[in-house]
This record gives C-alpha cells, structure tokens and sequence, in this order.
C-alpha cells in the first residue's frame, strides 16, 4: 500500500493562520538569536524543527514571551499556541466544548483496525466522548480501585525478587516490565494472568509503533511515513485478539470478575452497553494511557528519592514504622504522597497535551481561527516561581503549605477530560513503592548520563535511569547508607542536584 501523502494522523493543523491581533511584526526564528519582542506572543520558526526538540522549544518559547506564546511556521502555513500559565489552562481545558481534544496517535483510514483500536476516550469529543467517560468510569471509581490492591501487592513484590544485590540495571526498563505486568493484569485479566500479558505485550508493542512514527505529535513529515503500513497491519492483529479477549468475557460471564475490560462488558446506562467496537477501542487506549505514564512516574519518582538522601531516609523509616500513609504531624498530606506529587510536579511524565478550538477564540492577545492547535504542559507551568517558589528544588514538605489550583498543577489534566486512570496509577505508586524501597537501597550510577526529552507526549528518561539495588543490611533507627550520585545529562538543568552532584561519591 502507497502511504497517503498527507497522514491522517496526527498532523497539525490544516487551518489557515489568520492574522493575529498583534505581533505580525515580529519574525525571529526559533532557535535562532534574533531579539526577543515581548509584546509580540509570536515567533516565526519551523514546526518540523520545534518538534524535534519540543522541551527546548517550549521552554525557548516561554522565556520569550511569557504566559502564552505561538510558533508560526509561515511556510507551512501553519501556527500553533503554547500556554504556560494556569488561567489559559483553565480557559480551555474547562471548556471541553469549545477546546476539542486532538488525539496525538495515528488514527489509519476510515474504518480500517487501526482507526477502530484508537476510538477510546482520548480521541473522543462532544456526546460521544460525555457517553463513553460515563460508561468507562466505574473501574476507576474507589471502591474498585481497593479491589485492585492485592494483585498490585503482589505483582510488586514479584518485580522486587528479580532484582540482584550489587547488580547495576537501568530502572526505567524495570518499571516498563514491572507496569506491563500489573497495567496488563488490571485491565485484561485479573483471572487470567497469562493471556492478559500476552495481550499488554501486544498494545505495548503496537504502542511503540505508534510512537516511532510519531515524533510528530506535532506535525507529520515524509520521514513518519515509513512505517504507516506495518503499523496498520500490526492493528489488525491486535484488533483480532482484543476481540477475541471480550468475546470470550461476553460468552462465560463472570459477575465477580473485577478487571477492568469484566467491568466494562457488564456497564449499561440508559442507551445499553458498550459495543464490541467501542470496548475494543476502550481497551486499547486506557492500555495505552497507562502503561509508561506510570513506568516513567516511577522512574522519576525513585530518582528523585534516590538523589535526595535525607528524604529517602525519612520515607525508608516510616515503611518501617508501618506509618507512611498516616498524615503528617500537622495533619498534612502523608511523605509518600508528598513525594509522588512533588516528583511528578518537577519531573511529569505527560509532557504536554493537545487541544483545538471549535470556533474562533480570542486567547489573551491571540485571535485564533478555529482548528488552531493549543499546547499546555505542565512541564512549563509546574515551574513558575509564582505558584512554586525556587521550583526547580525537589521538596515534598513544600505540599505541607501551598495548594495550587487544578489548572497550576495538572499532571493529569483539568477539568472535564482530566485523567480518568489518574486515582488507578496513584494507588499502584503507593502500593508498590513502599515494597521496592523497604529491603532495596535504590542509588544512581555515579557519573550516570540521565536526561529528559519529550516522546510522543511523554517525559521519557532518554538513556533510561542506570540504578543500582542493595539489599539493606539494617533496619531502623540505623542509618539506611543512602548517598546521592554525581550525574550528567539535562535532568540537571531540570531539577536542583547541586547538593547531589557536590557529594564526595566517585564515579564508577
Ligand atoms: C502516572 C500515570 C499517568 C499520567 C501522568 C497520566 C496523565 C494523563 C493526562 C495529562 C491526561 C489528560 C490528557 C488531555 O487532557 O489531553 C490523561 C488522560 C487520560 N488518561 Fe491518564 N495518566 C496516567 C495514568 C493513566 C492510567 C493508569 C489510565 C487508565 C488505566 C489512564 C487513562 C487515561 C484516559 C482514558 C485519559 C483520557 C480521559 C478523557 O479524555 O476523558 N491514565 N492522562
């Protein structure tokens, strides 16, 4: 098959750049020296470009110009808007009628299995999307979240067992086989462990064919076209099996089962069921929505932890005491959960998320003809001095005191598409991290290379996160031993390690 010559994927935006209210005047390339012009939101540059390195150009594009900037690329005739401060977050993501989601996977053809295994709810808007958010919340409500515990336990302390004293191994791709195993067994089968993995293999596997072919959240050039055919074909495949999967739920019902794909099967509302075409849609994208955002949260987390000793030491001694999901003294948040969501603050693993706008809009100073691509990241606005003081320090106890609103601090959205997995993957965190951490002394490398950069809509660690695992000799009051490492790589421009990376620890 010929690849189309114009995908219809991710692509951005076909919308004629209607001249904005202000800034037609200012042309400096982005990546370029040209001088900034702060009254004018808009850099001329090249799309193509500012999707290969989409951390630097966002971050380029915020010191420019503040809280809303916009990136024209004249010659493609195409613009999009970047917001960085959280009331443009709330001007759109509360408005989920006016700012349609942009789904930043490869939707295929009209009704080929590629087009059918990405119609879940991140590619869903208006009725639709409001049915199917309806039908899909259930699984994700508290009382089956509870449900899911003991498997979390026990796929934890399984990944725990691998793990060799002494041995140095790269944490994320761990945590990648760690979250395939319970993201698997969560969603496909609780009953069937085997099969379910056979499965999460598969999307996982179709995943990242997705995201190979898709630097291009952003745009799509003639280079992301190698590679549409396999992709399509490897949908196919999967499309037969997640069937499969739900037909043989469908044909033995079992009113117990609590995996998420059993309680789907059984969820009606007033207009029936979900079909089988939605389920397989339903299945394929929460798998995909889950996966490595959770590996990735992981991996920064224990990172973080790793090179802030005195705070692993004050979680390692309350795993001990049986009291790490009591509140504070002060009636504040528990340290585990400080800790998870001040990693994910400074180190959020969604980079960024897509929406376009139904009409034409005036956002601050831009008047945007409708389909203009939107971008907020809570890469940017979870660092504004504003909301977050001396925000590139990692420091849980900061929770103790600030309370940011839901469009300041997003790592899982805002507003009526937040994330629906979002209490799923805080639980698998909180449950889990308490079992690696209790017997291992997680450290990095010395010397390591660790470094950030946006895949597909991921912060994804770029030469994985080298760690490694000692099996604690002592228990407390002892001192665990934790030490922070010198490391390399950009994550030090992302976060403060200067106390880390001053530490008397030789490299290896
Ligand atoms: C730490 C892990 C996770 C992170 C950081 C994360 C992040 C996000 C973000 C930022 C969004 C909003 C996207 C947008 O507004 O365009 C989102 C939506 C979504 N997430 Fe997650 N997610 C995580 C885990 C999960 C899990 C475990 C599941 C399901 C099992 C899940 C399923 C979804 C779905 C279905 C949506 C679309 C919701 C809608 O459009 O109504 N996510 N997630």
């Amino acid at each position: 098959m010929t690849p189309p010559t114009s995908l219809p994927l991710m692509s951005f935006p076909t919308a004629p750049v209607v001249a904005p209210l202000v800034g037609s005047d200012c042309a400096h390339p982005i990546g370029g020296a040209g001088s900034t012009n702060e009254a004018c939101p808009i850099t001329e540059g090249c799309l193509v470009e500012f999707s290969r390195d989409l951390m630097g150009g966002l971050f380029q594009l915020h010191r420019e110009h503040g809280p809303i900037a916009a990136l024209r690329d004249s010659q493609a005739g195409q613009m999009i808007v970047c917001l960085f401060a959280p009331e443009y977050n709330q001007q759109v993501l509360s408005r989920a009628d006016r700012f349609h989601a942009r789904f930043f996977g490869i939707r295929g053809p009209k009704r080929s299995s590629q087009r059918r295994v990405t119609c879940g709810l991140l590619a869903m808007n208006g009725e639709q999307h409001k049915r199917n958010r309806r039908m899909v919340k259930e699984p994700f409500g508290p009382k089956a979240i509870a449900a899911y515990r003991p498997t979390i336990d026990a796929i934890a302390r399984e990944e725990s067992a691998l793990w060799r004293d002494g041995v140095e191994f790269d944490f994320n791709q761990a945590m990648i086989r760690y979250n395939l195993r319970v993201t698997s067994r969560l969603l496909f089968g609780l009953d069937e462990p085997t099969l379910a993995y056979e499965l999460g293999e598969q999307i996982a596997q179709w995943v990242t064919l997705n995201h190979e072919i898709g630097i291009g959240a952003l745009v799509s050039t003639p280079e992301f076209h190698a590679g549409y055919e396999g992709l399509l074909d490897f949908a196919k495949g999967l499309e037969v099996n997640v069937m499969r999967l739900i037909r043989r739920r469908k044909d033995n019902p079992d009113p117990t089962a609590n995996d998420v794909l059993s309680i789907l099967v059984r969820s009606h509302d007033g207009d029936g069921g979900l079909s089988d075409e939605e389920l397989v849609g339903q299945c394929c994208v929460l798998f995909a929505a889950a996966h490595m955002t959770t590996a990735h949260s992981f991996s920064w987390t224990t990172f973080l932890l790793a090179q802030h000793p005195e705070v692993m030491q004050a979680l390692w001694e309350q795993i001990h005491a049986g009291t790490v999901e009591e509140p504070d003294a002060s009636g504040g948040l528990p340290l585990l959960e400080r800790v998870i969501k001040e990693a994910m603050r400074v180190l959020p693993a969604s980079a960024y998320s897509v929406r376009m706008n139904v009409e034409r809009e005036q956002l601050g100073p831009l008047d945007l003809p409708p389909g203009t691509p939107i971008v907020f990241t809570p890469l940017i606005t979870h660092r504004l001095e504003s909301s977050f003081p001396d925000p590139t320090r990692f420091a849980p106890d900061r929770w103790l005191s600030i309370n940011p609103s839901p469009y300041a601090y997003h790592p899982f959205g805002g507003g009526p598409r937040r994330c629906i997995g979002g209490p799923l993957a805080m639980e698998v965190l909180r449950t889990s991290l308490p079992i690696f951490l209790r017997d291992w002394r997680l450290s990095v490398v010395p010397g390591a290379t660790v470094s950030a950069e946006v895949k597909s809509t991921m912060l994804n660690p770029k030469h994985g996160v080298p760690m490694i695992a000692e099996r604690h000799t002592a228990t407390p009051p002892h001192d665990g031993g934790f030490k922070a490492s010198p490391v390399t790589g950009n994550v030090t421009e992302l976060v403060d390690l200067s106390a880390a990376n001053s530490a008397p620890r030789k490299p290896r």
